[in-house]
């Protein structure tokens, strides 16, 4: 709609340097014992992961056998092919969310400092924005701070914040916000959580109850559970996203930070490790620095970075 800025303009313009690096070792060159070496290196310092990287590059050796490439240029679209599928092996990669059900609800999860509470913000401008009717519930109770900030973040986007006082149960948030949805025909509800790690099971109660109280108002239960996870901590991120998944079913990550990272990597590791498709990607702290993640634009930009310098 030309509103927002296409995810490939956005990603260019975070200058992150790890793309720069990547699409740099791909010269005119023939290919040496010494790319391979480079090229590893690189993808560490990108957070891929060294199980992943290792077979990354086995594949591409193979690549290069079977296709007999000699020069690096040739190699740099067989490795963007390679990417691409191991990204889209994932299924829901880059998937808009399912909104079909009324009202559908969102839950965003994650632990605190990811930026859950300013994707809800971004998400529900961009959702009302396409014409839904969006309602946010303040479930992160645990912070007086958080529930300020997601009634300014209300306000900005001119969405209504379904709250309560500080401390108070979060599923009963969400029962609010379920019932205040109903009432007024809205679309979609975006819940923001709190996310506690170090009360393990006080975090897994509370998300359980959460649910519970979800499925008495709508038995098919949360149409999306997006886990946060910032692009900065990298892969610090999976044992969160291990536990958290133990409390609810998670359907996609949201990468934050993107902007801040020279570890694009994670993004491969994501897919790899986590085998959870990335839904949103946080591409700076404005309302419309929120992208949907898209695999294929996501590679070219990586791979071209650089080239138009
Ligand atoms: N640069 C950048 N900053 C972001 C992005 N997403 C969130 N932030 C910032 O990260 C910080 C933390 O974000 P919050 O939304 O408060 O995180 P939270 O997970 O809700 O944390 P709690 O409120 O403590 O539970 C804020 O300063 C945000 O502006 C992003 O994509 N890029």
């Amino acid at each position: 709609m030309g509103i927002f800025k296409s995810f490939a303009e956005k990603l260019k313009n975070t200058g992150n340097r790890w793309t720069q690096s990547v699409s740099n070792l791909f010269s005119d060159d023939p290919v040496t014992d010494d790319f391979w070496d480079e090229l590893e290196e690189n993808l560490i310092l990108g957070d891929v992961g060294i199980d992943t990287i290792e077979t990354l590059i086995a594949d591409l050796k193979q690549v290069m056998v079977d296709r007999r490439i000699t020069n690096k240029r040739e190699l740099k679209a067989a490795f963007a092919e390679l990417l691409i599928s191991r990204l889209e092996a994932v299924p829901g990669m880059g998937k808009p969310l399912d909104l079909s059900r009324k009202p559908s609800v969102v839950i965003m999860i994650g632990v605190n400092g990811s930026g859950k509470t300013t994707t809800s913000g971004k998400l529900a401008s961009q959702l009302k924005a396409q014409g839904r009717h969006v309602i946010m519930a303040a479930a992160d109770t645990f912070r007086a701070a958080a529930i300020e900030q997601l009634k300014a973040w209300g306000e900005r986007a001119g969405v209504r914040v379904v709250a309560q006082a500080q401390d108070s149960d979060p599923a009963a948030v969400v029962y609010d916000s379920i019932m205040a949805a109903k009432a007024a025909g809205d679309d979609v509800i975006i819940a923001d959580t709190a996310g506690r790690l170090h009360t393990k099971s006080n975090l897994m109660e509370e998300l359980s109850k959460v649910t519970r109280v979800i499925k008495r108002e709508i038995p098919e239960g949360p149409s999306e559970v997006l886990i946060v996870l910032d692009a900065v901590t990298g892969q610090n991120g999976f044992m969160q996203a291990e536990t958290f998944s133990k409390a609810m079913p998670i359907t996609g990550v949201v990468l934050t930070k993107f902007d801040n990272t020279s570890k694009g990597g994670i993004v491969i590791a994501i897919a790899d490790r986590l085998k959870m498709p990335i839904r949103y990607v946080g591409l700076g702290e404005g309302i419309d620095d929120l992208q949907l993640f898209d695999p294929r634009t996501f590679v070219e930009t990586l791979l071209d970075a650089g080239e138009h310098e």
